[in-house]
């Protein structure tokens, strides 16, 4: 077996990206939570990458120790209404979002950043969890992180759209457990409508693209729209 090969075998779950973007700044950046809930929501990434992607004998008193823990969540806390969910882009907003919300045990997360030219980019790797073809990330989960990352790139460009058509072509399988580059970038707006465009790359393999057209909401007030991004 290679060195390569062991490391995978060892892998079990997402890795976590913090390190892996070391150029430009951070984009809507999240502060750990005082509660604590950035660092169970980490915690519950790491147990779901490990059910996912391990078998085990017996796991019954782990079942227990769960229910316990969720019992004991649901009386403590406060769940979160409609009137709280948050304006674009405010902490309550992105953290409970399931590709950059740090809050969020569904997103692996993505930690964006951006460049002096509104590229936004992404690295990542995506561990079993995110399985589609064997070996391969779900087509869905491709599907949603470059939705994500055209709307950042839409909010590095101080503008929020809905998505109204997203274009992607899957070019390459894109392999779990590889470092992978997501770079997404705003290409052009016309009155409410805003395109932008996007790649995912596996080293220097393009697996996929995207082009997406977003339509800006009637009435987004301007503090929505231009709400500071930049760490
Ligand atoms: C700053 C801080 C920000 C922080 C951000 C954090 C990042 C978060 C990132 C989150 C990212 C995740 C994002 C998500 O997950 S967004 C969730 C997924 N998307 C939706 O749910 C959208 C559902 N659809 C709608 O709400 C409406 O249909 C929209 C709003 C899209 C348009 O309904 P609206 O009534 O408002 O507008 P209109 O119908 O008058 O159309 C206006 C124009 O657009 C053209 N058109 C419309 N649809 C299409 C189409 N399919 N193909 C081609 N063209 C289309 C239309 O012809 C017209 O063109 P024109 O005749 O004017 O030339």
């Amino acid at each position: 077996m290679t060195a390569s090969n062991e490391a995978e075998q060892n892998q079990v779950g997402t890795a976590d990206p913090a390190a892996a973007s070391s150029e430009g700044i951070p984009l809507l950046p999240q502060d750990e939570t005082p509660s604590g809930s950035t660092e169970l929501a980490r915690e519950l990434r790491r147990l779901r990458g490990l059910v996912a992607g391990s078998v085990y004998e017996d796991v019954h008193d782990a079942v227990r120790t769960v229910r316990e823990l969720a019992d004991h969540l649901e009386a403590v806390g406060k769940p979160v209404r409609p009137k709280d969910y948050g304006t674009w882009g405010t902490p309550e907003h992105i953290g409970a979002n399931p590709a950059i919300g740090q809050r969020n045990p569904v997103s692996p997360p993505l930690e964006p950043v951006v460049f002096p030219d509104a590229t936004v980019r992404a690295d990542l790797e995506l561990g079993i969890e995110y399985q589609g073809p064997p070996g391969c990330v779900h087509g869905g989960i491709v599907a949603l992180l470059f939705d994500e990352m055209l709307g950042l790139a839409n909010a590095a460009s101080k503008s929020v759209g809905m998505t109204a058509d997203l274009r992607i072509t899957y070019s390459s399988p894109t392999p779990l457990y590889a470092p992978l580059r997501f770079e997404a970038r705003q290409d052009r707006v016309e009155g409410r409508k805003i395109w932008a465009s996007a790649t995912l790359h596996a080293g220097n393999t393009l697996c996929a693209s995207a082009e997406g057209l977003f339509v800006e909401p009637c009435g987004i007030r301007d503090h929505e729209r231009s709400r500071p991004i930049e760490g």
